[in-house]
């Protein structure tokens, strides 16, 4: 899926947040949103997936405007927010048959076992609550959620946190098959965890005093500041 920003401008009361943003995301490609605290990655994250309104500018997703999006584009978008969305008192099992029941997904049995699989391997957790996990474990209830109907776009906030290396190595070769599997396909993901972000090797979007400072690859971003990822973003974020 494409979606293309133009001006996007948001501000929460007298706090400006996003200022004239435009970018288009392409289809077949990782993008990574970074900018400290408070830079507003969330917020653009929540106005494209619709949870909040913005104040000016256009959004189309692929050829719809956000104003009237039909609900098969929005069923094509997997968001996985900051803050969870799991059901504590279900099991994974329960939970995962719910919203692979909600996006109409084929043998929800067989897809939601392959998931659970990779992810868990040979953990036998699929009949216990979740309000027992750990937070790691509930990050990866939340990744076989936002995977279960194979969205075209796949928006992800923080997808790192909570993960041990086991874990994370996991989403990492997740997401990197993702969208060279199947045409047509886009992730757009944000995390404070570079080294991560590096092994991704996405288009970095570097959002900083309500705008793009930069945009384009890590080894461009190297070339342009003259530093690697951490020590480049530390001189930005800390001027
Ligand atoms: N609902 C809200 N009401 C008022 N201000 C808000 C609201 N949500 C976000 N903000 C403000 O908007 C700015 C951007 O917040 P946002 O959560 O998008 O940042 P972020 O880049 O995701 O930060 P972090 O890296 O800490 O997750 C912050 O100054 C925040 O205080």
């Amino acid at each position: 899926m494409r979606i293309s920003i133009n001006n996007l401008r948001k501000s929460f009361g007298k706090k400006l947040v996003l200022k004239d943003f435009s970018v288009d995301f392409e289809e077949g490609r990782i993008y990574s949103i970074l900018g400290k605290n408070g830079a507003g990655k969330s917020t653009l994250l929540n106005i494209i997936c619709n949870i909040i309104p913005y104040d000016s500018g256009e959004i189309r997703y692929n050829s719809y405007k956000y104003t009237s999006l039909p609900t098969f584009i929005k069923q094509n978008i997997g968001f996985m927010s900051d803050q969870s969305s799991l059901i504590h008192e279900l099991t994974p099992l329960q939970y995962l048959t719910l919203i692979a029941n909600l996006y109409h997904v084929k043998e929800p049995k067989r897809r939601i076992r392959k998931l659970l699989d990779y992810f868990f391997e040979n953990e036998s957790i699929e009949n216990t609550k979740i309000n027992t996990f750990s937070t790691g474990m509930r990050k990866k209830i939340e990744f076989c959620a936002v995977l279960i109907h194979k969205p075209d776009m796949l928006i992800l906030d923080e997808p790192f946190s909570g993960l041990d290396p086991v874990g994370a190595e996991k989403i990492i070769k997740y997401l990197s098959g993702y969208c060279t599997q199947i045409e047509g396909r886009t992730i757009i993901v944000t995390s404070h965890q570079l080294d991560h972000i590096e092994r991704i090797n996405p288009e970095l979007i570097l959002l900083n005093n309500n705008e793009i400072q930069y945009q384009g690859s890590i080894v461009n971003f190297r070339n342009t500041f003259q530093a690697d990822l951490h020590d480049g973003l530390v001189a930005i974020y800390s001027r």
